[in-house]
């Protein structure tokens, strides 16, 4: 996991232009799931397009310690050979989610409806984080819960002999809370209801009722969504087939508009409208992206995007889009960067309690590669335009989306810039460099040589 990997700084710079075709590996999201639902099923589940990073193989081995077997086969499937609801083992040691997020606080979630005694520790960066936030309603549920203060990690839970479903309106937009709750629901008798003021990625939801969970969804008289979850199915297997994660895709994509003369075709990236904020931005910032080739894969829309590097201008971001691109701000303050004019980003309080605090981080990575920008307690403002930039060293905090971004700056930007840590990025996205350098990007792991 990261956390024991060396710091490897990592340094682009500007060069020839981005071409070719690129697959981005599978979805973060739906990977993570794909595991704990297939341990859950009872039966063998096989997973294709598994994203193979160090936050997916900590949700592995997290299942594993339960008592699923998860195979990796010559032809790439995983199987997921499940335990069943209500079977879990106990672990016999501590789970470590190292960078993981949504692993961790999904876990919690199957956990702590289930008898069994678990404790987590993550990373210097995980142990950061708050875990109040799917604490709260397992205690509700009747979880018991030891943690370090402020409900961060390492904590403890035990499940309860019976966990009780619970009605929980979630009060931040986080598709990890909404998702914990419903999977406490999975093992408690009877209805659970999550109510979500504002929408987040369904990924649950769709999937938990492809694995044959009765999942509702209807809209409350305040425009609210009402989830409701009918407690203790048999949930079977399944065929998955994980498509390419739009989160990564943001980075050849932001790459492709601001490198003079790219034209990059990204193939099979996932289309969910909880996840496309990004792809509408960009093209309201004058960005040429064609999504072609469109058409449905398990359940989910997936497409090919088709970039050419364009001349952008500065937007106001709706913030009531944010949930939709909440991964995806710190590569948009870069093509901000790019852009003519200010590009205004509310809503963004969330990202104070990612990775890293992420607006800050920003904010700090844009400074030092001259680039103007506001910080507020919720909002960045980015000021674009073709000025000299770039020349920058840039601290990561253990944060995989903030190394990507600046390193796509640096392959526009009229300096190299260097990020301090490269082997964060193995959290969500293991063949970035590669990637990249098929695409004619210049990486060098030797920040004096390239600088
Ligand atoms: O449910 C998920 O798979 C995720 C939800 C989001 O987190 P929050 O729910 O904390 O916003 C997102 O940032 C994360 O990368 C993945
Ligand atoms: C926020 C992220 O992940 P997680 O919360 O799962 O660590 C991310 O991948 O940007």
């Amino acid at each position: 996991m990261s956390h024991n990997n060396a710091p490897a700084p990592l340094t682009t710079s500007s060069g020839s232009p981005l071409t070719g075709t690129i697959r981005v590996p599978g979805d973060k999201s739906i990977s993570h799931r794909s595991l704990m639902f297939g341990a859950l099923a009872v039966g063998r589940t096989t997973v294709t397009g598994l994203l193979e990073s160090e936050d997916v193989l900590a949700t592995a081995d997290a299942m594993r310690a339960v008592g699923a077997t998860i195979e990796k086969h010559d032809d790439g499937r995983f199987t997921v050979d499940g335990i069943g609801l209500g079977s879990l083992l106990e672990p016999e040691s501590v789970i470590d989610f190292g960078n993981a997020g949504t692993g961790v606080r999904l876990t919690m979630g199957i956990f702590g409806s289930h008898n069994i005694a678990a404790t987590f520790v993550g990373d210097a960066s995980l142990s950061k984080r708050p875990m109040g936030r799917v604490l709260n309603p397992l205690r509700d549920m009747g979880t018991s819960v030891i943690a370090r203060d402020g409900d961060r990690l390492p904590a403890s839970i035990r499940g309860a002999e019976l966990a009780m479903p619970i009605t929980y309106r979630v009060p931040m937009p986080s598709a990890q809370v909404k998702s914990a709750v419903l999977l406490a629901g999975l093992n408690a008798p009877g209805e659970t209801t999550v109510i979500e003021p504002i929408a987040t990625r369904d990924h649950t939801e769709k999937m938990l009722k492809g694995f044959g969970a009765q999942i509702s969804l209807s809209l409350n008289d305040d425009g609210e969504r009402v989830i409701k979850l009918q407690g203790q199915p048999e949930l079977k297997p399944q065929d998955i087939d994980v498509p390419g994660d739009p989160s990564s895709a943001g980075f050849p994509l932001v790459a492709a508009l601001i490198v003079p003369g790219s034209d990059v075709t990204i193939e099979n990236v996932l289309l969910n409208e909880h996840r496309t904020g990004l792809i509408t931005t960009l093209i309201e910032m004058g960005g040429d992206i064609e999504i072609v080739n469109k058409r449905e894969t398990g359940g989910e829309e997936v497409g090919d995007l088709r970039v050419k590097s364009s001349s952008l201008k500065g937007i106001t971001v709706p913030a009531d889009r944010a949930p939709s691109m909440i991964d995806e701000y710190p590569v948009l303050a870069i093509a901000a960067a790019f852009a003519e004019g200010d590009t205004f980003m509310p809503g963004l309080e969330e990202l104070r309690v990612k990775e890293s605090d992420r607006l800050a981080a920003v904010a700090r990575g844009l400074e030092a590669n001259g680039i103007p920008c506001t910080e507020t307690e919720d909002t960045l403002t980015v000021t674009g335009g073709a000025n000299a930039i770039g020349g920058g060293t840039v601290t990561t905090h253990l944060d995989h989306r903030i190394a990507m971004a600046f390193l796509v700056l640096g392959m526009a930007a009229h300096k190299p810039v260097t990020v301090d840590d490269g082997a964060v990025i193995a959290t969500s996205f293991p063949t970035f460099t590669t990637l990249f350098e098929d695409l004619g990007a210049s990486l060098s792991d030797n920040a004096s040589e390239a600088a």
